[in-house]
């Protein structure tokens, strides 16, 4: 008989209706109860275990620590954890598991765009689909995983694309892994999986924030960061990871100062690359960390978890830009999301520098 462990954490999937708006209050094990309506299977044994009962907009960074030690700890005594929890979140959740998970148990995350109770619920569904997917031996060695709406998606390149279809999430560029509905559990391939890069006990991550370029966006926000402690920025650029003068410039002053400054891109899919002479090649010459096709926010504790493993309890010194990117850089490579020709920096481009 195999033996799963489900962790409740709250999120929609737990919520019900009510004066003053959607709350967390449904038990676990009422949710188990209504996955079993959709899927029963008298080979697994399903031990609930209840962590928290919050929304996931509420979570933070030192939540999500919390959650991957007791993922950690429970690996050997299972053969899969399946995560009920808030979709607001997921995306980040997952990725940051994903970040500390070295065994082959596989990590299922499932939530709900639904209410508990609600006529046309998903949760019930999600999370029967996230059982079977844990409990197939298909799941083995694929790390921490997204089941939601009959698809299985990879922690790395995971987003929310829906703020209400069911339909939640997509892994632009890359896909869904398999698909797990009435024709059973079919597996099309298996994420690459990095070395995990959060060794050892973490309660929270240096602070990173996400500073995002619009339409004339001066430094202030860039700034702001600096003077509120950050210990890396993450751009999240226009296009192909371009930024604005002032943020460029900015930006160039806080590698000179020894941030790190990472950089993504806010179009929601593809690589970014230093092309434009003045913003993204300067950047990348300078030394900043360009993110693969990581989100934004994905790329943020990327970039915060490689500055916790540099520079454990110091502030890392004058070429922590350097030795973070290029640890980002060699995981981003074992994750399939950079090229390893960009191993030792920035990938040249064969295409002419263009003149902004
Ligand atoms: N669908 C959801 O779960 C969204 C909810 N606000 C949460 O993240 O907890």
């Amino acid at each position: 008989m195999r033996h799963l462990i489900l962790l409740g954490t709250g999120g929609t999937i737990a919520t019900t209706d009510g004066p003053g708006g959607r709350r967390v209050g449904v038990p676990t094990a009422e949710l188990l109860e209504a996955a079993n309506t959709a899927w029963n299977d008298s080979d697994v044994r399903v031990e609930v275990r209840e962590v928290r009962r919050t929304v996931s907009f509420a979570a933070t960074v030192a939540d999500a620590l919390a959650l991957a030690a007791e993922v950690r700890e429970l690996s050997g005594a299972a053969d899969g954890i399946v995560i009920t929890h808030g979709t607001d979140t997921m995306e980040e959740v997952a990725f940051l598991l994903g970040l500390a998970h070295g065994s082959g148990t596989p990590v299922v995350l499932t939530g709900a765009q639904r209410p508990y109770g609600d006529p046309g619920a998903d949760g019930p569904r999600n999370l029967a689909a996230a059982l079977r997917w844990a409990a197939s031996g298909a799941a083995r060695g694929t790390g921490v995983t997204v089941a939601f709406d009959d698809r299985i998606w990879p922690a790395v390149g995971v987003r929310k694309v829906g703020s209400l279809a069911l339909a939640a999430f997509a892994a632009p560029g890359r896909g869904p892994i398999a698909h797990v509905d009435e024709a059973g559990v079919r597996p099309h391939a298996r994420p690459l999986l990095p070395r995990p890069l959060l060794t050892g006990r973490h309660d929270d991550l240096p602070r990173v924030d996400v500073v995002p370029q619009y339409l004339g966006s001066d430094a202030t926000a860039l700034h702001a960061a600096r003077r509120a402690g950050a210990r890396g920025v993450v751009i999240a650029g226009f296009g192909v990871g371009n930024a604005t003068p002032e943020t460029t410039a900015a930006c160039l002053d806080l590698l000179r100062e020894g941030v790190p400054v990472a950089v993504a891109s806010r179009t929601g899919e593809g690589p970014v690359l230093g092309l434009y002479a003045g913003a993204s090649a300067e950047l990348s010459a300078a030394g900043a960390l360009f993110a693969g096709d990581l989100s934004p926010w994905q790329a943020r504790l990327l970039l915060a978890a490689s500055v916790a493993a540099e520079s454990p309890g110091g502030d890392g010194g004058g070429d922590l830009p350097a030795r973070v990117a290029r640890r980002c850089r060699s995981w981003l490579v074992e994750a399939g999301a950079l090229s390893a020709a960009c191993l030792d920096g920035p990938a040249a481009s064969t295409a002419p520098v263009t003149q902004v």
